[in-house]
């Protein structure tokens, strides 16, 4: 078996649930090997974040270079990026490496409101990073900021989407984490022509830290094993709703998903907790 591999560029959450770790645990439940290029150090927990170290860009490009020359991934994912610098970075070495399955999640802001990317690295995202993005994951307020429209409606998500794809970016996925309380969770997919709309029952838990990580990371793990961007993003709806589903309730605050969940229930195993 010739196993695929993955690549998180992202930053450290040392709780746990977010961040490089996240990605990796579902690189590993979803059998792609993973990899990663720190981009930051937090202190956080499900409390919040306490604190943000980011690296130089250089000690990025190194990493990257490392995973490039040697490892080869089959499938990319970006996640907190922090500055304009380190954006650019992964811009030039995504282009550089042809890196062509690259999955974009364009993290801005922590739950709990801590800036995880500078204000001056979202135009850098859009003209650099977008154009070459297979697939893009905001959540509302990142789709909000990347299109410098208000989004409220399903209408403004697709017109959100439209705008997106015509940045470069091949899929655009509009994730409904943060959409109104009584809706279902619905996440709008655009592929330039048409709309699909993944949709499920929205969970009453404040148990959803690392939510957009886990979500991402799923659909690099699905293009990493050379699956339609259709399929691999159909998988990780499936993957954060049982990763949400069977919580695991750790942390006095806003805890992790668990990500155990999909492949223990594909294994059938009575309780989905560990
Ligand atoms: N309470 C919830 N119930 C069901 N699915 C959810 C819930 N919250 C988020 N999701 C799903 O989790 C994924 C991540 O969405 P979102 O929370 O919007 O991203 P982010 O973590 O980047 O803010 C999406 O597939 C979304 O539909
Ligand atoms: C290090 C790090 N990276 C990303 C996030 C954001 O995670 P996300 O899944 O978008 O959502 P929340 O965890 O903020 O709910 C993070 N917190 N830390």
């Amino acid at each position: 078996m010739t196993i695929k591999k993955a690549l998180t560029i992202a930053g450290s959450d040392s709780g746990g649930g977010a961040g490089i770790q996240a990605d990796i645990k579902t690189f590993q439940e979803l059998g792609v090997y993973g990899m990663s290029a720190l981009t930051a150090v937090t202190a956080q927990n499900t409390l919040g974040v306490q604190g943000v170290y980011p690296l130089e860009a250089e000690a990025v490009a190194r990493q990257l270079d490392s995973v490039g020359e040697d490892l080869g991934p089959d499938a990319v994912k970006t996640g907190m990026l922090f500055s304009p610098e380190i954006v650019r970075i992964v811009a030039d070495k995504a282009q550089q490496y042809q890196w062509r399955n690259l999955v974009v999640d364009p993290v801005m802001i922590a739950k709990g409101g801590a800036p995880l990317l500078q204000q001056e690295a979202v135009r850098t995202v859009v003209h650099y990073l977008l154009p070459l993005a297979m697939v893009v994951t905001p959540n509302i307020p990142e789709a909000e900021l990347l299109t410098d429209m208000k989004i409220t409606t399903l209408q403004q998500r697709e017109e959100a989407a439209r705008r997106l794809v015509q940045t470069g970016a091949r899929y655009v996925v509009i994730k409904g984490g943060h959409a109104a309380e009584t809706e279902p969770a619905v996440d709008v997919l655009f592929d330039g022509h048409e709309f699909m709309y993944l949709e499920s029952p929205r969970i009453p838990t404040r148990h959803t830290h690392g939510t957009g990580c886990t979500f991402s990371a799923a659909v690099a793990a699905g293009l990493a094993q050379g699956h339609s961007a259709y399929d691999a993003i159909r998988t990780a709806k499936l993957f954060i709703q049982a990763a949400i589903e069977d919580g695991l309730h750790i942390g006095g605050g806003h805890g992790p998903t668990n990500h155990f969940a999909y492949q223990q229930r594909k294994r059938g195993a009575g309780d989905v907790r560990p």
